[in-house]
């Protein structure tokens, strides 16, 4: 067995009894119970993770941002050219992107990843050189990936998620930059969920109807050459078909998330068809994954409905890098912390809800 396979296997449900202590403790906090909202459950789902409770606090945290370029570019799916892919690898790695401003507010780690990025890169602190290609072939013309490519980059995913939480690092996040990505997350997610091609395909950067409507026909174009959605297609299978080498990667994160029991918060639409491959291949990995926010792309919020993921932050963010997910960190680690320092009922001498009933 490689790494895929056992990373999959050892892969094991949420812990139902940490999860009911959890529930139990949430109780006899001194707040109105419930009166935490969406928060609550986060916590009782980070205890089934840990299977303890309270679960240790997700910190500290990093961001792993995986980069790559894609072969679709070439049909005119977005105003950017293919190099601004490297130009902002370089910016994160200088420090002067949103991602890096995010991160220091929230006191989180910055590691890039060239997991396909079309320039050669130099070596630079923070730079992980992981590069499998110089970018995917156009996915309606032929396969974007080969199966070894594909299952690289998935293995690449998970042993950059061993490497941080050796490092330390208690709560993953994903970020992504790859210029064209938009196009081939439509298209991974028209095929993990069946959803049409104009109902996931956005606006990604910033396209006009002209160009949006020819990006809707390109994955639709994708999706028929590749016979998908296909009832049988397995899912490494629809990733080499029309995914990137960073939804692979991210894919692969997010297994190794799950096998170590950590939590992993998603960022946008990448994120999100990453992670519809991930459960794919095991269901139960949803259950490291916390979806850091919606980004306005319309196939995340499909992405996000087909995983059973509730969003906690909606800004109509469209950045990507693990920008959304960055402004999320506080929440996940705040509804931990609340397990952790909240006084309850009986060790306050608050009076609980109906103490004071007369009958
Ligand atoms: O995170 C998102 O939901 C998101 C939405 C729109 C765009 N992006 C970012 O924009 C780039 C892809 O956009 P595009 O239009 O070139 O496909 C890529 O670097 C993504 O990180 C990201
Ligand atoms: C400038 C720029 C920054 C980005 N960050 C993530 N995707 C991006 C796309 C562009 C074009």
């Amino acid at each position: 067995m490689n790494l895929i396979e056992e990373t999959v296997a050892a892969i094991a449900p949420l812990d139902e009894t940490a999860m009911r202590d959890a529930r139990d403790h949430q109780a006899r906090l001194t707040k109105p119970p419930g009166s935490l909202g969406v928060l609550e459950e986060l916590s009782v789902k980070l205890a089934g993770l840990a299977g303890r409770c309270p679960p240790p606090l997700p910190e500290p945290a990093a961001v792993a941002v995986f980069a790559a370029d894609h072969g679709v570019h070439a049909q005119g799916v977005t105003p950017w050219p293919q190099e601004v892919t490297a130009q902002m690898v370089a910016n994160f790695l200088a420090g002067g992107a949103v991602v890096n401003a995010f991160a220091a507010q929230v006191g989180a780690g910055v590691s890039v990843v060239d997991i396909g990025v079309a320039a050669d890169l130099e070596p630079a602190p923070g730079l992980l050189p992981r590069k499998i290609a110089h970018g995917t072939a156009d996915m309606t013309l032929g396969p974007a990936m080969t199966m070894d490519e594909t299952r690289r980059a998935v293995t690449t995913g998970i042993e950059v998620a061993h490497d941080l939480v050796a490092g330390g690092v208690r709560c993953l996040i994903t970020g992504d930059m790859g210029i064209a990505n938009t196009t081939a997350s439509a298209a991974l997610i028209a095929a993990f969920t069946g959803l049409p091609p104009e109902r996931v395909t956005g606006r990604g950067t910033g396209i006009d109807d002209a160009t949006h409507a020819r990006k809707v026909e390109i994955v639709r174009t994708a999706l028929a050459r590749h016979g998908l959605p296909g009832e049988d297609a397995a899912p490494l299978d629809v990733l080499a078909a029309v995914g990137g080498l960073e939804h692979a990667a991210i894919a692969g994160f997010v297994l190794g998330a799950a096998v170590l029991r950590v939590p992993v918060v998603l960022d946008g639409v990448i994120a999100g068809a990453a992670a519809l491959a991930a459960a794919a291949l095991c269901p139960d990995a949803i259950g490291a994954c916390v979806a850091g926010h919606r980004s306005a792309e319309p196939g995340h919020a499909a992405a996000l409905a087909a995983l059973g993921l509730r969003p906690l932050v909606d800004l109509e963010l469209r950045l990507g890098e693990g920008t959304g997910a960055l402004l999320a960190l506080p929440l996940v680690q705040g509804s931990v912390r609340v397990l952790h320092e909240v006084a309850t009922f009986d060790s306050a001498g608050v009076s609980g809800k109906d103490a004071g009933a007369r009958n």
